[in-house]
């Protein structure tokens, strides 16, 4: 679905050349979920607007949806869906007009639009929404809407920029079960942007984590976990005085790090936490230093970032 070698994109404001993204090499196979992965500024937005021929790219090139990015761009445009950040309805208008507006937009006569417009948002759970004004709807609602018209011309390949932003939690969980259905019961293959990582955890077969305009990795989010050392135990004691002391015995662990001290809170990684927090509590016992909490965490996509990166992906 998609195919990107070496895409590049620079801005040039006032005399300033900023490299965007600096050479990506993108594969989407056909039913996939990938997820786009990094922090602000990582160069998602610029990626996306390249490959749905938003953006011209300064070097490389693409196929998306079987078409040339840069040899045949209209008939991207007809193969693809885009649903932006900003979203694109209007408040007066009612859900209706936007669909069917929308639709005419790629050539799609009225009936045809209506017929395909109420089956869509009968499967995004929005079947009583016809003839509501946009501007009334919740933001999980009219965000389902915004992908609703993102679908209506049937594309095999649809890209979601940072679709939950804003959402609250439970609106959130509700989009992910959707965009899961639209590739689970359409077929549809989907590319989406997004700095949660729960979020890329959550709903990615694939993963392509970007910084600075790279690609650092790329893999399923239990592959790329894998890439990090082990989990942490984080434990918590009653003395501060005792952190020194209880470093020195997590430290003998097997396979374990050097810990790190944070006031009462002594934090390191084992291969195994599981079978390392018996050990570590008997020989706390044993060296008469009481523990009050202990916790341990399996690796998350931010420690993947941090491992590759030395940065967290919430800096
Ligand atoms: N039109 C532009 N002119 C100049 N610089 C730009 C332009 N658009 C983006 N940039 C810069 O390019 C870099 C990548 O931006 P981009 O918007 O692609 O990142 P992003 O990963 O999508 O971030 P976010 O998560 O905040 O949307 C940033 O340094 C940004 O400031």
């Amino acid at each position: 679905m998609i195919a990107a070698v070496g895409l590049a994109r620079t801005y040039k404001t006032r005399g300033k050349a900023i490299e965007a993204v600096r050479g990506v090499d993108i594969t989407v196979n056909a039913g996939e979920i990938v997820g786009f992965l990094g922090p602000n500024g990582a160069g998602k937005t610029t990626t996306l607007k390249m490959l749905t021929t938003l953006l011209r790219p300064t070097d490389g090139s693409a196929t998306v949806a079987g078409y040339d990015l840069r040899r045949d761009p209209q008939n991207v445009r007809r193969n693809i869906g885009y649903v932006g950040q900003a979203g694109s309805t209007l408040g007066l208008a009612k859900a209706s007009e936007e669909i069917v507006s929308h639709a005419r937009l790629y050539g799609i006569d009225a009936a045809t639009a209506e017929k395909r417009g109420k089956q869509l948002l009968a499967a995004l759970d929005l079947a009583d929404v016809w003839e509501r004004k946009c501007g009334s709807l919740s933001g999980g609602q009219r965000r389902r809407l915004d992908i609703a018209m993102g679908l209506i011309h049937e594309p095999k390949l649809v890209f979601l920029d940072e679709p939950s932003t804003g959402l609250d939690p439970q609106s959130r969980a509700n989009l992910w079960t959707h965009i899961r259905k639209l590739r689970d019961e359409m077929g549809t293959t989907v590319f989406i942007t997004t700095h949660y990582m729960d979020e890329a955890d959550s709903l990615s077969d694939r993963l392509l984590v970007i910084d600075k305009g790279e690609i650092v990795a790329q893999g399923t989010p239990a592959e790329l976990k894998k890439k990090v050392r082990g989990d942490t135990i984080s434990l918590t004691l009653r003395e501060d005085e005792h952190a020194a002391e209880a470093a020195g015995v997590a430290g003998l662990l097997a396979g374990a790090d050097t810990p790190v001290i944070e006031g009462h809170v002594v934090r390191f990684h084992v291969p195994d936490g599981a079978s390392a927090l018996p050990v570590l509590l008997t020989e706390l016992s044993r060296a008469g230093i009481e523990a009050i909490g202990v916790e341990v965490n399996r690796p998350t996509l931010d420690d993947v970032f941090l491992t590759l990166t030395g940065r967290s992906l919430r800096d």
